[in-house]
């Protein structure tokens, strides 16, 4: 490639990502609004690092979603730093803070083999929490990467699923395979499975229930679905991702650590982060549960579907910069 063309290529890609970051700094402004303000004005309120200091930061982290766990590590880590460096000053904690929520989320990096491999995604998440349009921005994105995707809906239990599922395979030019209202959703896998291996597709994303309510049954329906697959596609990779809605902030939470336990859950997607003060469920799922966030949604377009970078997403949360009209 000639050293213009090299540029380009660079300008082009260093372009994406301020796009990629401004369009994610303006999704978090809710947040940011929210956690962040909250601690500025403490950093400039207190003259101080005193128990009360502590205190109210600890308010603003939890009342941000953090969670608990994370916020006592990240105050923890604080109280230590601010010791061993002697800082007397408020507002030097805002740099030690930002790297502290940083290490909190350091749980190593989210791997998106599966966009390259042949692969099944098995995507789970209650009703509302936006599944479906999320399935249709990774179908829309995976697409525009020219893979070839199918799309299962195995989510039997509502004819409307289906349906909504069809206009977003239309729209990412998907093949669609499901099955009447009510029928077996291991026999939509089975079928799916089939036209997957038939057509070359490089990935088959299945659209599944996931009715909390009755843990065991779920289980049960998870276990018969993956059988299937393990059968019928032995040398596919496997994914399996959980859709939450960040604006439930704690739910969310709640619901991650029960799919947790009746699934081996490969990632997270956390949808509405541009509609929410809750984004610091980010900080909380990834440091509690251990499980990567891999996409956030910030918006209801294919290119508001992201990939998710702890150290981005911190920076995009502390940034002085002011988010697009
Ligand atoms: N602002 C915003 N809206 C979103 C996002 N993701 C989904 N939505 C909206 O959330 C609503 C619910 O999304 P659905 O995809 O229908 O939710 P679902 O979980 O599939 O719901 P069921 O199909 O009823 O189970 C829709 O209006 C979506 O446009 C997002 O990242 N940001």
């Amino acid at each position: 490639m000639s050293e213009e063309l090299i540029i380009e290529e660079e300008t082009k890609e260093s372009e994406e990502k301020r796009g990629f970051f401004s369009r994610l700094v303006s999704g978090l402004t809710k947040t940011r609004d929210n956690i962040i303000s909250g601690m500025d004005s403490i950093f400039s309120g207190f003259t101080k690092i005193d128990e009360a200091f502590y205190e109210e930061l600890e308010e603003v982290l939890i009342m941000g979603d953090l969670g608990v766990q994370a916020t006592d590590s990240i105050l923890e880590d604080l109280r230590e730093k601010v010791k061993a460096m002697h800082i007397k000053e408020p507002s030097e904690c805002r740099q030690l803070l930002i790297d502290s929520i940083k290490e909190q989320m350091d749980i190593g990096e989210a791997a998106y083999e599966f966009e390259d491999r042949t692969s099944v995604v098995m995507v789970i998440g209650v009703n509302g929490v936006g599944k479906t349009t999320t399935i249709g921005k990774l179908a829309g994105k995976l697409r525009s990467r020219h893979k070839k995707v199918v799309l299962a809906a195995a989510d039997t239990f509502r004819a409307a699923a289906g349906e909504q599922l069809k206009e977003w395979a239309d729209r990412a030019q998907a093949e669609l395979i499901g099955g009447q209202e009510g029928s077996d959703p291991a026999s939509v896998i089975y079928d799916a499975v089939a036209a997957a291996q038939a057509r070359h597709a490089d990935v088959l994303l299945c659209d599944t229930a996931g009715r909390l309510h009755n843990k065991k049954n779920l289980m049960e329906e998870l276990k018969k679905m993956n059988r299937i697959i393990d059968r019928e596609f032995p040398d596919a990779y496997r994914e399996t991702l959980v859709v939450l809605d960040a604006t439930t902030g704690q739910n969310a939470l709640m619901q991650a650590r029960e799919f947790n336990e009746v699934a081996d859950i490969t990632g997270i997607i956390l949808t509405k982060m541009d509609g929410t003060a809750k984004g610091g469920i980010a900080v909380a799922i990834q440091a509690e549960l251990g499980i990567p966030v891999k996409y956030i949604g910030v918006g209801e377009t294919i290119e508001d579907l992201q990939k998710f970078d702890a150290d981005t997403f911190v920076n995009a949360l502390f940034t002085t910069e002011k988010p697009e009209e």
